[in-house]
């Protein structure tokens, strides 16, 4: 009955907004003007997204966000560091001012706005932005992926997603780098949303080349630390943390995480920004797996980007919806399916942990 009341309510609204009548008288009465430019403001940006994105991307790739990290700089200064012509520069300029990326001051110089600051202190975003080549490239023709059922230009890049095997040291040193680059976005909201502390070993499964162990190292000084990943990417972590002088208090095992069995001996298991990329069997397999690893009373928690993330939807279903499909697996969650999962690989319990920013983490802990 509810749903039908619903489904009437819809039909009807739907009916009214879709008139260009109604939408010409309500952009013209005063009473719903700033809704209707409101929407229209949204609906366009709908539209140009991608243009947008691509205004961040040149204006990155041409070095500008470096060249103003110090302060204001002349027109002419930047199409020099871009290698552009001074029209075209001020041409890109423009567009970004329009993003908050810039802004203009007098005398033909420029500053950084408010994202374009933000974007300096979270460097990883910047890389992100870079490998989205191979995401748009992808998306060139979205329906043709749909068909093909995913797995794209991306897919290549993502070793492990693909059906090629584990990867050797030239196969993972991309995605690896991008991840220890990006994981700044995710690290401190778990350590912010967690007591590591009450444990005395932790372990970080599909580790990386050990940023977020390196990070709780810093941050939380008591539990011993190990990390575990694919042989080539372990490799990485080791040397990582052999130069950061941590090979004494963080250990790096090379295994694969589906198969199994993973390193005994840890009260605490970390998963960060792992499950996603995984089909449902897979991912199933790997929460046994832990399972297995952990005591009685052992504590599984669960860091990455989810479906239902307040505040962010548009980032889980439809950005992570596509990425993964690019990837060839996985998909985003909701933090209530990755509890139900972790409930049918044994846990006997599980809750979901809120973090200050869940557009880059949602977090569920699981107890065995
Ligand atoms: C002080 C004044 C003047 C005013 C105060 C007002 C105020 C509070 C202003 C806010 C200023 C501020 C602190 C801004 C902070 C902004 C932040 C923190 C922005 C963060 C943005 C994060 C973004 C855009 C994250 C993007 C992440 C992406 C695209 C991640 C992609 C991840 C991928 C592709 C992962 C792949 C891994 C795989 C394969 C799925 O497993
Ligand atoms: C998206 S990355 C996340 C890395 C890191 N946790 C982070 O957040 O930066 C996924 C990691 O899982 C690892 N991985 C994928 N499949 C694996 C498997 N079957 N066994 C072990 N590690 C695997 C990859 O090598 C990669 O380092």
């Amino acid at each position: 009955m509810k749903d039908g009341w619903r489904e009437g309510f819809i039909a009807r609204r739907n009916r009214v907004l879709a008139s260009p009548r109604f939408q010409r008288f309500a952009a013209r009465s005063w009473l719903t003007r700033r809704v209707a430019r409101g929407k229209a403001s949204a609906l366009f940006d709908l539209v140009a997204g991608f243009v947008y994105s691509q205004t961040l991307s040149a204006f990155l790739e041409a070095g500008m966000l470096d060249r103003m990290a110090a302060g204001p700089v002349p027109l002419d200064a930047l199409a020099d560091h871009a290698s552009l012509p001074v029209e075209a520069t001020a041409r890109l300029l423009r567009a970004a001012a329009t993003l908050d990326l810039v802004e203009p001051l007098a005398g033909d110089r420029w500053v950084l706005g408010g994202a374009g600051a933000a974007l300096l202190g979270n460097r990883g975003i910047v890389e992100m932005v870079a490998h989205h080549r191979l995401l748009y490239a992808d998306l060139a023709d979205p329906l043709a992926l749909l068909r093909k059922g995913g797995g794209g230009t991306l897919g290549g890049y993502w070793h492990y997603a693909g059906a090629s095997g584990e990867g050797d040291a030239a196969e993972v040193a991309g995605y690896s780098a991008l991840m220890a680059a990006s994981q700044p976005l995710v690290a401190d909201q778990v350590i912010d949303s967690y007591r590591f502390a009450a444990h005395r070993r932790i372990l970080d499964v599909g580790g990386g080349e050990g940023a977020f162990a390196l990070q709780l190292a810093r941050r939380v000084p008591e539990p011993a630390l190990a990390m575990f990943d694919l042989p080539a990417v372990a490799a990485r972590a080791e040397a990582r943390f052999e130069s950061a002088g941590m090979a004494d208090r963080i250990a790096a095992h090379g295994g694969d995480f589906i198969t199994g069995p993973l390193p005994q001996g840890h009260d605490c298991i970390t998963l960060i920004r792992i499950l996603h990329d995984h089909d449902d069997a897979p991912a199933l397999r790997l929460l046994r797996n832990i399972h297995a690893a952990l005591p009685p009373g052992g504590t599984l928690v669960i860091g990455e980007p989810m479906a239902d993330a307040p505040g962010a939807k548009r980032m889980g279903d439809a950005y992570f919806g596509w990425y993964l499909l690019a990837m060839g697996s996985g998909r985003p969650r909701p933090a209530a399916e990755i509890i139900a999962m972790a409930k049918t690989a044994g846990f006997s319990g599980a809750r979901s942990v809120s973090t200050a920013l869940p557009l880059t983490t949602g977090m569920v802990v699981a107890r065995r």
